[in-house]
Formats: structure tokens, C-alpha cells, sequence
């Protein structure tokens, strides 16, 4: 079997997406037109054109100014359920989706709406088309902590249907420990912690969401090759980390793919994976993500496995249900 084909028929998880960053420029169109909003744009061919980025900063311009088009129940239903059918087309069977409900209630979108939409899509995706999934919630981090609370209280209501808590938006000169009180809460209540440290963010801040707000799971996290150290301790308490090589390129993380060190960290035993983060705006979702390290770093068909066996072993399935997808792995792995 060729990487391409192990690619496509592999079982894998994804850790690390924002619904808001599966929006693509058609959709942003059509849910504008049947919300009455005008964009600053003629058609979604010029919007894309936009899809240029020099840092994070200015990939989050876009994206919060595109998520004004999502307004209804229905909306976040119809969003999320276009997800769920790209998974079902690069066999991703379980999902941990991030949301951003501060960047639609500070528009009067009610909390209730952005996770009903979401969850019902959530649950017809796994009656439909079989695929699993979780739901954590991001506190936008450019915002203060004041703000990440009033929120937490309003998803109180919400929490069954919510797994974990995460840390999102622009990363410098906003370390985690700025959020220590909601995550010590969202903790006391048993969810599960992310939160995105390392991407543009030194390694230090690595540290921070480990020490201070106690995550279970580290997203992006590449600049962790900053610190043999760290690197060491992440590998030994089996810390997975949540990369998304197209993104890091797109964010001008690293100038090209080939640069990626995904494959390094693999091999120095970090549980690493790959996510597309925001594929409506980085060129792809996840097999576009794979094809991309594949083409650009050339993995070992035993990197590619691996790749996949980590995205369930890090995921919040249980130890049984992550049985039963490594089993499956291993059983297409071994067809030819
Ligand atoms: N890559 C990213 N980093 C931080 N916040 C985000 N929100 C959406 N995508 C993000
Ligand atoms: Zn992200």
C-alpha cells in the first residue's frame, strides 16, 4: 500500500479544530445572504484571496470578522454538520471539536443557540455517519479572565454536554497563568484542560499550562523544541501535544513545510498527531494535512501509523473505545 492509500484508509481522531475555522468563504456568502449581513467583499473568491497570513494575529482578523455571518441555531448546525462530512471523507472517526462562544455572545448570539446548533450536528453525525465526538469549549485568552468567567457561569446549564476547556486566540503577551481561576474551576467540575501554549508562545508558556492551569493535553506546542528539558518531562508523563503542520506554515510558524519538526518529536517519543486546526482557512483538513507531511517529509509508513494511533491514544475516548480503534489500525495497517 502506498502512503497515500494508508493515508486515506487509516482510522484517526482529531484533537485540535475550531468549528468557527471550518467556515469556508462559500459558506461565509451563504449565511450572510440568509442573514441579511452585507460583507465587505464581492464574492467568496475575493474573500479567499485574503487567506494570506504573516502571523497569527492577522489570520484572527479574519476569522472573527467572518464569524459575524453565523448567527442562528441553525447556523452552527449547518457549519458543523459540513465538518462532520469532511471527516467522514478522510475516515476521521472520532472528533474533539473547540468552540468560541465569546466570540458570539459579545454579539448578542445566545449561548444556548451556538451549542444546541453544534451539539445537534454532533449527535446526527454519530447517527449518520457513525463518527464520535467531544465538545470543548475555548475561553478566548486576548480577552480578560473577568470575561472567561462570566462565561464559564453562563455554560453552567451546558456542562453535560460539554467535555473539556481549552485556551485559544492570540498567544503573545498572553501567558496561561492570566487564567488560572476558570481553569481551576472548569478542574473542580471535572472536565478535561487544553490550551493552545507553544504555538507563536515560548516554551515557558508550555510550562505555565502545565504547572499552573494543570492541562491534560497541550495544543500545537511545537516551540516545546526550544527545551530539551521540557521535551524530556512532556515524553515521560505522556503529555500529547495537538499539531497542525499546514497551520504552523499558513501562520508562518515555519516558512516551509520541510521545516515542520513534527517527525523529530515523533521519534524522541512525544505523543504527537496531526490537526488541521482551521482548514477552511490553511488549505485543508485533515488527509490535505497528512498528504502535505507526507509529500514535504517523507514518514516511514510506520510514522503514519503511529500518527494515527496517537490522535486516539490522545484522545478522551475511554480505554476501552481506544482498544477498539487501535485494533482497527492494526488491522488496516496490516491489509495490503
Ligand atoms: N491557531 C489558533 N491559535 C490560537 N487561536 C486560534 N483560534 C483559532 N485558531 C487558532
Ligand atoms: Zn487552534
Amino acid at each position: 500500500m502506498s502512503n497515500s492509500e494508508l493515508i486515506k484508509k487509516i482510522p484517526k481522531a482529531e484533537l485540535h479544530l475550531h468549528i468557527e475555522g471550518t467556515l469556508e468563504p462559500k459558506m461565509v456568502f451563504q449565511l450572510a445572504e440568509r442573514n441579511n449581513i452585507k460583507l465587505p467583499y464581492a464574492n467568496a473568491q475575493e474573500l479567499a484571496a485574503k487567506y494570506n497570513f504573516s502571523d497569527l494575529q492577522s489570520f484572527l482578523d479574519l476569522y472573527y470578522q467572518a464569524t459575524d455571518v453565523l448567527q442562528t441555531e441553525q447556523d452552527f448546525f449547518d457549519l458543523t454538520w459540513a465538518y462532520l462530512e469532511h471527516c467522514a471523507e478522510d475516515n476521521v472517526v472520532h472528533c474533539e471539536i473547540f468552540f468560541d462562544p465569546q466570540s458570539h455572545t459579545s454579539r448578542g448570539v445566545p449561548f444556548a443557540d451556538v451549542i444546541q446548533g453544534i451539539h445537534k450536528a454532533l449527535v446526527a453525525g454519530e447517527e449518520k455517519l457513525g463518527i464520535t465526538s467531544q465538545l470543548i469549549l475555548c475561553f478566548l485568552r486576548h480577552l480578560p479572565e473577568e470575561d472567561a468567567l462570566k462565561t464559564w457561569d453562563e455554560a453552567q446549564p451546558w456542562l453535560s454536554l460539554i467535555s473539556g476547556v481549552g485556551l485559544d486566540s492570540s498567544e503573545r503577551d498572553f501567558p496561561p497563568n492570566l487564567f488560572a481561576n476558570v481553569f481551576a474551576k472548569a478542574k473542580e467540575a471535572g472536565l478535561k484542560l487544553v490550551a493552545h501554549a507553544g504555538e507563536e508562545g515560548p516554551a515557558q508558556y508550555i510550562e505555565q499550562a502545565l504547572d499552573i492551569l494543570k492541562i491534560d493535553r497541550i495544543d500545537h506546542g511545537v516551540r516545546i523544541t526550544e527545551s530539551d528539558e521540557l521535551m524530556d518531562r512532556v515524553a515521560k508523563d505522556n503529555i500529547a501535544l495537538t499539531v497542525c503542520p499546514l497551520s504552523n506554515v499558513r501562520l508562518c510558524v515555519y516558512s516551509q513545510m520541510q521545516e515542520h519538526p513534527l517527525l523529530e518529536l515523533l521519534d524522541r517519543g512525544l505523543r504527537v498527531m496531526i490537526n488541521s486546526d482551521d482548514p477552511a482557512y490553511f488549505g485543508g483538513y485533515m488527509n490535505q494535512n497528512f498528504h502535505a507531511v507526507d509529500e514535504a517529509l517523507n514518514p516511514s509508513k510506520e510514522q503514519i501509523i503511529l500518527l494515527a494511533k496517537n490522535s486516539i491514544l490522545a484522545s478522551f475516548l475511554t480505554d476501552q473505545e481506544k482498544q477498539t480503534w487501535l485494533d482497527k489500525i492494526d488491522s488496516v495497517a496490516q491489509s495490503n
